[in-house]
């Protein structure tokens, strides 16, 4: 049985895969993340992963199995296949992956979908899609997190976004500690980041800052 979506899971959401913690074990690091308190997991690896699809597979398998432990929702970006092959709880498309129409038929109700927007345009559509879960918007500051990032959205653009929304929205993209506040007042159900946890040196700290700053935004 998968765990169903609810927004409180955008709060403090980690998104890593293997190329984002060269040299260190995934598992470990999603797992100090998992003690610390977030609250989603997105396993995402692509780019520069080394991973074989077999060992993508199997590396997945120990992921969903840890945050199953934690009572955390384990996503998958951008691969149906490996989503429903690792009876995820969620996965998460862009708007250069597959149709979220066509993702949503796929899964048949077996998760929960995420997409990217990133202008009102794209939001506007998304309001119209029965079963999306919640939207991903950004960078709403510069990454270097991901090559093929869209044009930074900024503060005063998420909260556009938000605004136009029907779905709770978690920002992403050069989210750093001293953002989490500004970016929690612009009415996001909370941050997605990379960076941020993956090269925390104090962890509980890290997340905990997550947490507090949308503490009161159910
Ligand atoms: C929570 C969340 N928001 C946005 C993204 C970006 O997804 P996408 O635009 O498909 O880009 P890639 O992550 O696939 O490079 C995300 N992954 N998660
Ligand atoms: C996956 C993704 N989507 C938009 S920006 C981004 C990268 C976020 O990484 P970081 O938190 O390190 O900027
Ligand atoms: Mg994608």
């Amino acid at each position: 049985m998968t765990l169903k979506f609810n927004r409180n899971q955008l709060r403090a959401y980690f998104v890593c895969g293997t190329q984002d913690v060269p040299g260190a074990n995934l598992e470990t690091v999603v797992q100090s993340a998992l003690d610390a308190g977030i609250t989603a997991y997105q396993y995402r690896d692509k780019g520069t992963s080394q991973l074989t699809p077999n060992e993508r597979l199997a590396l997945g398998r120990q992921l969903h199995q840890r945050c199953a432990a934690a009572n955390v929702p384990f996503i998958v970006d951008d691969d149906v296949e490996l989503a429903l092959a690792l009876n995820a709880d969620g996965i998460h498309v862009g708007q250069k992956d597959d149709r979220v129409t066509t993702v949503l038929q796929r899964v048949a109700g077996q998760m929960f979908v995420g997409l990217s927007c990133s202008t009102l345009a794209e939001v506007a559509i998304a309001n119209q899609i029965r079963g999306i879960a919640y939207i991903g918007s950004g960078p709403i500051f510069p990454t270097t997190s991901k090559a093929d990032a869209d044009p930074v959205v900024g503060l005063a653009g998420l909260k556009q976004l938000v605004a136009r929304s029907q779905r709770p929205i978690v920002a992403i993209g050069g989210i750093t500690e001293s953002q989490l506040r500004p970016v929690a007042a612009t009415g996001v159900a909370g941050s997605a980041v990379i960076s941020m946890i993956a090269r925390s040196t104090d962890m509980p700290r890290t997340v905990g800052a997550m947490l507090t700053a949308t503490a009161f935004q159910s």
